[in-house]
């Protein structure tokens, strides 16, 4: 069960409502039991919460910031080069697709080395991993990016652990049950870091560019061959999509408001304006946000958001995603105590807690697998795109059984290769 108590006034209306502004935490607060309480509402809820006095050193922010900026300033020529591809998840792209369509920006991943030592050549055999290789610029190209990237990345590797112990304090009534999986987590974790840019982009101009939005997927919109797609309030920069992870700590300009979180779920009406909210960053704030995996591991309990990014008009816009991952070999399951023991598991033992708690909701998910599934849909079109709902018991997905088969087969210390398993993934779904 989770705490009682919202622990967050600021939050909720005095009817026990939500007021449309998510959260805003305080890591600092000496308070643990108020601070698991409070993360519980907000993972609970919006599955969103700002997060102040968070730990990272504003110096390492600043300098990252900056290297993000200087990186998508170099020639196109330069940042082609390091093109992601079809067997190597990290690099530059600016033709990702989020459900299927294209998004309005250019992004480049670096992820944890598969050796998990930074000091190894990026292209050294022992840096191989599901997710491929990482791709930098070279220090001529753009002096001391890699430094100052890996410096952050550490950072947000550290405070990840320590938001995931929180959360799983917050799902096991303040007991920390779950030592290993946050354990495997750390030591294991196969997390990337995205860097954003999203050009400007009106309604129905984008400068530089004498193409208007509103036009199919596959029409050249921008030079870097973009394409977008027109909410009524705009371009999107992304589509609605839940990120995959287990949470995620995202980087924003506090002078751009472009991020919305979809305040209700219907699916039927994903497109209207009325659903999303605007996260107003509060300035030295990171925003952190549940993802898939939190959502089965809570057996539901948390929320794994439904998000997208208008662009803007007049403005530039840089963000930063670092997505916490589990180790590909992971396969993610509801905590023992989000849900009801079974009789033969001593039910009756412990009736009156059972109670409060909740059937089992999920099968085990393989994380590589989800992964290489996500990975895979933004580069090909494999069909329906995968989701937590496929993982619910009694869904009848046939990713149960894909995974399995997956598992028999794969080798997380080799890049994934679509080609290679399209036998075992290609959907039905
Ligand atoms: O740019 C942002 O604010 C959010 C980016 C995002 O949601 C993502 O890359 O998954
Ligand atoms: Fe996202």
């Amino acid at each position: 069960m989770g705490p009682k108590n919202n622990g967050d006034i600021s939050s909720a209306g005095s009817n026990g409502t939500m007021c449309d502004e998510i959260p805003v935490i305080d890591l600092a607060n000496p308070d643990t039991s108020l601070l698991i309480d409070q993360i519980y509402y907000a993972c609970s809820t919006w599955g969103f919460f700002q997060l102040i006095n968070h730990g990272i050193p504003p110096a390492k922010i600043d300098a990252f910031r900056s290297a993000m900026c200087r990186f998508f300033a170099l020639p196109y020529d330069t940042k082609l080069s390091l093109k992601r591809s079809a067997n190597n998840a990290r690099g530059y792209f600016d033709d990702e697709l989020t459900k299927r369509k294209r998004d309005w920006k250019e992004a480049l991943d670096v992820g944890v080395p598969g050796s998990r030592d930074w000091s190894l050549h990026d292209l050294d055999d022992k840096n191989a991993s599901l997710d491929g290789y990482n791709k930098f610029p070279s220090d001529e190209e753009c002096p001391n990016f890699r430094e100052v990237v890996i410096e952050y990345f550490d950072e947000c590797s550290e405070l990840s652990n320590r938001l995931a112990t929180l959360m799983t304090l917050a799902l096991n009534n303040g007991e920390n049950d779950e030592g290993n999986f946050l354990e495997r987590m750390r030591v294991a974790h196969t997390s990337y870091l995205r860097m954003n840019y999203y050009p400007p982009c009106g309604g129905n101009s984008c400068p530089g560019s004498t193409i208007t939005p509103a036009a199919t997927d596959d029409d050249n919109l921008h030079n870097n061959g973009f394409s977008a797609k027109t909410a009524s309030s705009g371009t999107l920069g992304i589509s609605p999509h839940r990120d995959a992870g287990f949470l995620t700590i995202l980087l924003q300009d506090s002078d751009c408001h472009s991020l919305q979180v979809a305040r209700f779920e219907d699916d039927d009406h994903i497109g209207d304006d009325d659903r999303w909210v605007t996260v107003h960053p509060v300035p030295g704030s990171l925003t952190i946000n549940t993802g898939d995996m939190a959502m089965i591991c809570s057996n539901g309990r948390f929320r794994a958001p439904l998000h997208r990014v208008l662009t803007d008009p007049a403005r530039k816009r840089y963000s930063a995603p670092y997505f916490y991952n589990p180790s590909y070999d992971e396969f993610c399951r509801p905590f023992a105590g989000c849900c009801t023991k079974t009789n033969d598991e001593g039910a009756s033992e412990d009736t009156e807690k059972n109670n409060k708690l909740q059937s089992l909701k999920y099968h085990p998910c393989l994380w590589g697998y989800f992964r290489a599934l996500r990975f895979a849909g933004d580069l090909c079109d494999l069909g329906v795109e995968i989701q937590t709902s496929h993982f619910k018991l009694g869904s009848e997905s046939s990713h149960i059984d894909k995974q399995r088969k997956f598992m028999e087969v794969v080798d997380f210390n080799e890049p994934f290769n679509v080609e290679r398993y399209r036998y075992i993934l290609e959907s039905e779904d």
